[in-house]
């Protein structure tokens, strides 16, 4: 039987298929919603779901012998062309899977990765998914190949298979190596943007899959990018300037969002597309507050933000949809994570108190200290005016000492030949951490950068 494995999922008919493991808490109420959903957003059509608890997976087949036996009568009987897995498939059992059911089976993890490559548009996120997709297909080559093996030709000889396997292995990692130093590159060319820009605060927006960020970041900065009720509508970080009341212009960037059990190899490739938010001041997680499954979606954003090893920056949770919210599922989220703000991106409700609370976050970044320079440093005045508040200047012969109040960031960018800085220690007696290793000042106006090019 020849599967063709080439081919997207666009276009076919589906049957979703889950395992549920006792280790595995199920996310809503409906187990394969989720999958059924990345279908959709893959451009299938699901026709069947098969369900089924088991206490393990089976070795060959994943499903029970019995189960097997239905899921290749429920395929037959609803004309499906593909059968996908909620859980992930070894390439063996993926392999045993087609022979039973007779034809093509995909896991979860390459239905993600299906949906990505049809996504991605910048050249970075088609980097990314390339990586990912052929880390995912280097161990599953073999089973493209098993059918040629059968022409071996006599004891030792290699057979065309195993040759023809092993060029496209050494190709295979050839391309990945390639990726990876291209991928590294558009890393610290990113790494270098962001942080050239940082003389605005910043806030990223994350959160799982279609939370509502793209349409939250449209509503607060009146832009028009691209959000829809699809999974993973968002795979490009976009970057706009915000104009949060009572503060002023702060950027705020979009990013793809996130899904349980995230493909490692997926979030490595999305290194990139993550720096925004590894930068950023603080995070706005966007949590859909009308799912069933809220909760293990917020918690799901968590592991992949200490996956990605930004688990600590501030973030400030937002309840979104509190429009087709449920009252009391509501009561329960708020309570459950106290310092959340619910609103609606559709209706717009609660968006004032949430620039409140974003003002307040960004605020608490800030320290109060004594900056000591010469009197001729008008740079350094200068830039201490425009990223804080200037509280007094006391003179002396030739040197100004002002006392002020500004982000920590901006402090520790302060080189030490330059100035000195003094952070005042705070009435109750915390101590405000040192300045981190000082970088040169740098006056890149956002405007000017070429990433930024969605910036009004
Ligand atoms: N009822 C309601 N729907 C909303 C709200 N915010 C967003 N939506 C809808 O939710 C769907 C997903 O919105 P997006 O903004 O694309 O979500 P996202 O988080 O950017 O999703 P990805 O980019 O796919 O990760 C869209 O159909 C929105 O119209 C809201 O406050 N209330
Ligand atoms: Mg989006």
């Amino acid at each position: 039987m020849e599967i063709d494995r080439k081919q997207g999922v666009a276009s076919e008919t589906a049957v979703v298929v889950g395992v549920h493991l006792p280790e595995h808490p199920t996310l809503a109420e409906e187990p394969l919603d989720e999958l059924a959903g990345l279908v959709e957003s893959a451009g299938a059509e699901v026709v069947g779901r098969l369900y089924q608890r088991r206490e393990t997976p089976d070795m060959t087949t994943y499903i029970g012998k019995g189960k097997l036996g239905e899921l290749k009568q429920l395929v037959e009987a609803s004309e499906a062309d593909i059968v996908v897995f909620d859980n992930d498939l070894s390439p063996a059992q993926i392999r045993n899977l087609e022979e039973g059911v007779g034809v093509k089976v995909l896991d979860r993890t390459e239905l993600i990765l299906d949906i990505f490559s049809t996504r991605a548009q910048t050249h970075e996120a088609r980097l990314a998914v390339e990586l990912a997709q052929l880390e995912y297909s280097l161990p599953r080559l073999k089973r493209m190949w098993t059918h040629l093996s059968r022409l071996k030709m006599g004891v030792g000889m290699r057979g065309p298979g195993e040759k023809q396997l092993e060029t496209d292995r050494r190709l295979v990692e050839k391309r990945i190596s390639d990726l990876k130093r291209e991928l590294d590159k558009v890393l610290h060319r990113k790494e270098r943007e962001v942080a050239a820009r940082s003389d605005r605060m910043t806030v990223s927006l994350v959160g799982y899959t279609n939370a509502g960020k793209s349409t939250l970041l449209n509503r607060l900065t009146a832009s028009d990018v691209y959000a829809k009720d699809q999974l993973f509508a968002t795979l490009d970080t976009r970057t706009r300037r915000w104009q949060l009341p009572d503060w002023g212009p702060v950027l705020i960037s979009d990013t793809v969002g996130f899904i349980r059990d995230l493909p490692h190899r997926l979030i490595a490739s999305f290194k990139a597309t993550l720096e925004e938010a590894r930068q950023a001041d603080l995070l706005l997680h966007v949590a859909d507050a009308s799912s069933t499954a809220a909760i293990d979606q917020i918690r799901a954003v968590y592991d992949v933000l200490a996956e990605i090893g930004i688990e600590q920056k501030d973030t400030l949770l937002i309840l979104n949809k509190a429009d087709t919210a449920d009252d009391a599922q509501l009561t329960v989220l708020e309570r459950r994570y106290p310092g959340s703000v619910r609103v609606s991106a559709r209706t717009g409700a609660g968006l004032d108190r949430l620039c409140l609370a974003v003002s307040d976050a960004l605020s608490a970044g800030f320290i109060e200290a004594d900056v000591e320079t010469s009197i001729g440093n008008g740079r350094l005045l200068a830039y201490l005016a425009k990223h804080g508040e200037i509280l007094s200047r006391t003179f002396t012969e030739d040197r100004v000492v002002v006392h002020c109040r500004a982000p920590q960031k901006y402090l520790g960018r302060i080189a030490p030949e330059e100035a000195e800085v003094r952070p005042r220690v705070r009435d109750h007696g915390h101590h405000p951490a040192p300045a981190p290793s000082p970088a040169p000042l740098s006056e890149g106006p956002i405007d000017r950068d070429p990433s930024l090019e969605d910036v009004a």
